[in-house]
């Protein structure tokens, strides 16, 4: 497997918070990684780490098999779009542009342009005289047509609305297609990346809670629906996700066991199978660790 991305037992803390415990996970080559997790959980941090803006604590962090810190020849391969961007006052769109243009050796500036149109941008207005969504968008940009060999978004769609969103989508995953690249996507809207993302990376309190590929996840969980006692039986002996009751009708999530007659058994019980989106996912495992956690004190 070639790596872009390797973490080994890296750990990061400001004063008495510790912002990544023991974190280590591997991203392979040319692919699409979503990095999720709750507020806090870690993820800009690992942003930092791996764009060389700052320094952990302890353990080992490689992009391109060296270390990123102060490193120029691994820098120049990654582009990195944060929400909080700041550009000098005076700077306009079409300054932020020829920057990048000098800035990202992969740079096509047609493909910039097309994208430019694609979300409506005036290339003579000043940065921050933009429209939140419109500020964004100039990020996406930027992120998309600097084709790097890895490109690291941090939640890069604060107020894009959501046509701007589906097409920030649908260029990333036909521009991947035909260029293809390491992609790291941070974002709360977990359904609506669920299928752009090949492989999950799920943190929490700074820990590493998931590092698998979506479809595996996805494959991993079952909702049962129908009468409580139908679904106690079903479900029973069973690792419980999550748990909903109506009456006398239960929702139960459950690990799958990879039998392929689950259905025609589920049938016979009197049951309703459904798959489990990867944001439910998502939730029912950091859920589950909190309430873990807040059980073990
Ligand atoms: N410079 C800093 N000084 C002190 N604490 C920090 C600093 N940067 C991050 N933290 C803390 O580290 C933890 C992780 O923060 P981080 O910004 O990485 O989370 P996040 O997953 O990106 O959250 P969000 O989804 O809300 O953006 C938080 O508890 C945060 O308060």
């Amino acid at each position: 497997m070639n790596s872009v991305v390797a973490l080994s037992n890296v750990t990061k803390r400001y004063g008495d918070v510790t912002a990544l415990d023991g974190v280590s996970f591997a991203v392979r080559e040319n692919t699409i990684t979503g990095l999720l997790g709750r507020n806090g959980a870690g993820k800009s941090t690992l942003m930092r780490l791996l764009t060389g803006q700052d320094l952990a604590g302890s353990g080992r962090t490689e992009i391109f098999g060296a270390r990123p810190y102060e490193n120029e020849a691994v820098l120049s391969q990654v582009s990195f779009i944060k929400e909080n961007q700041r550009y000098p006052d005076n700077f306009k769109v079409r300054h932020v542009l020829r920057a990048a243009r000098t800035l990202y050796p992969n740079w096509d500036q047609d493909f910039a342009d097309s994208l430019m149109e694609d979300f409506r941008l005036p290339l003579n207005r000043r940065m921050n005289r933009l429209s939140r969504g419109m500020f964004s968008a100039v990020g996406i940009v930027l992120g998309l047509a600097s084709r790097a060999p890895l490109t690291l978004f941090d939640e890069p769609y604060l107020g894009l609305d959501a046509v701007a969103r589906q097409l920030f989508y649908d260029r990333l995953l036909a521009d991947y297609a035909e260029n293809p690249r390491t992609v790291v996507l941070s974002t709360h809207l977990i359904d609506e990346v669920s299928d752009l993302i090949e492989h999950v990376l799920l943190i929490d309190g700074g820990r590493m809670l998931l590092d698998q590929d979506a479809e595996t996840l996805r494959e991993q969980a079952v909702t049962v629906t129908g009468p409580t006692a139908a679904v106690d039986e079903f479900t029973a002996g069973r690792d419980e996700l999550h748990r909903e009751q109506m009456g006398g009708f239960a929702r139960v999530t459950v690990r799958s066991t990879g039998d392929s007659t689950e259905r025609t058994r589920a049938h016979s019980h009197g049951v309703e199978l459904e798959p489990v989106s990867l944001q439910q996912l998502v939730v029912h495992t950091t859920t589950r660790n909190t309430s873990s956690k807040e059980s073990s004190r």
